[in-house]
């Protein structure tokens, strides 16, 4: 018999709000369906932040052609980190709150249509972006969406709830703040480096983004009256935040942002603290094969 293809499914038995049991059968029809198309799967949950990554690395070490992250945004950035620059494909089985990164590409949302698209889909290049150190596939940002993130890193409950509470929390408590960017100081509400055009839940604050033209878009929201907060609520949910006056957006390759004190900033969604208060941010270029 052929050596049959290996494919490596990672599960993050935490993701989201789908059940434990509901990610039971999903992994059993995984199987099933790989099986059938001749793969030879193999199945990890993550027990730990970062286990995905491990896991992904070593499958890149043995030449596993195809590894799955089936979670959030946050799984699957850490699969997608250890898969820069090889020849290992990305494929993406959104089970997360927000899915930015599989809407974005269009990966269908329904776990099963995914698992298929990820199985028998091609190979695509899509660029990846770097904030210091972190990599990140969606989005990263400073100023009210990072502090959001790390709001809702506290909550004891994940899903879009949970989140919709906390950004309305947050946007009372939240102050903008002074900004040093590519050296000059700008008093912003947030400030986005979007790989795809958006956060999740079909909230775009990139709505023109393109993930593979080897750029990022450098999106800043200015301080604005209480009284905008709706329109531009509206604005980005129906795609044209890129119409308000508020916006400003271009397209880079690289920038830095500084603040006095800590940085509190987000990759994908997941909250990281700069104790030094500077983010150098730049694209890597057709980084990353993602199955579509
Ligand atoms: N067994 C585990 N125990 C605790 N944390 C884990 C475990 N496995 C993975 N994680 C962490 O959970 C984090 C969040 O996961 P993920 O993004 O998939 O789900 P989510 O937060 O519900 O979705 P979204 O990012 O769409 O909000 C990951 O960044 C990862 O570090």
């Amino acid at each position: 018999m052929a050596n049959r293809s290996a494919v490596l499914a990672i599960i993050n038995p935490l993701s989201g709000t789908t059940s434990v049991e509901q990610k039971a059968l999903l992994q059993d029809a995984l199987m099933r369906r790989a099986d059938a198309l001749d793969y030879a799967p193999e199945v990890v949950l993550t027990t730990h932040p970062g286990h995905a990554t491990e896991l992904a690395a070593e499958a890149v070490g043995r030449g596993v052609n195809r590894v799955l992250a089936i979670g959030g945004d946050g799984t699957i950035n850490e699969t997608a980190q250890a898969l820069r620059r090889s020849a290992t494909a990305l494929g993406i089985v959104p089970i997360g709150s927000g899915n930015g990164l599989a809407r974005h590409l269009g990966v269908p949302l329904n776990p099963m249509k995914a698992i298929e698209r990820a199985l028998t889909g091609r190979p695509v290049v899509i660029d990846s972006g770097e904030i210091n150190e972190h990599p990140f596939f969606c989005t990263a940002g400073l100023g009210f969406e990072a502090y959001v993130a790390h709001a809702f890193a506290q909550q004891p409950v994940r899903g879009l709830p949970t989140y919709i509470r906390t950004a309305f929390r947050s946007f009372w408590e939240y102050k903008a703040q002074p900004f040093v960017l590519d050296d000059q100081e700008r008093k912003l509400f947030s400030l986005t480096f979007a790989n795809a055009g958006q956060f999740g839940n079909n909230a775009w604050m990139a709505p023109t983004a393109n993930i593979a033209d080897g750029r990022l878009e450098q999106c800043e929201i200015s301080p604005f009256p209480m009284q905008a907060a709706g329109m531009l609520t509206w604005r980005l949910f129906n795609k044209t935040l890129d119409h308000s006056t508020y916006w400003r957006g271009h397209s880079i390759t690289k920038a830095v942002a500084e603040v006095k004190g800590p940085l509190l900033i987000h990759a994908d969604g997941e909250p990281i603290t700069i104790p030094t208060g500077r983010a150098e941010v730049r694209v890597l270029p057709g980084s990353l094969l993602v199955i579509l």
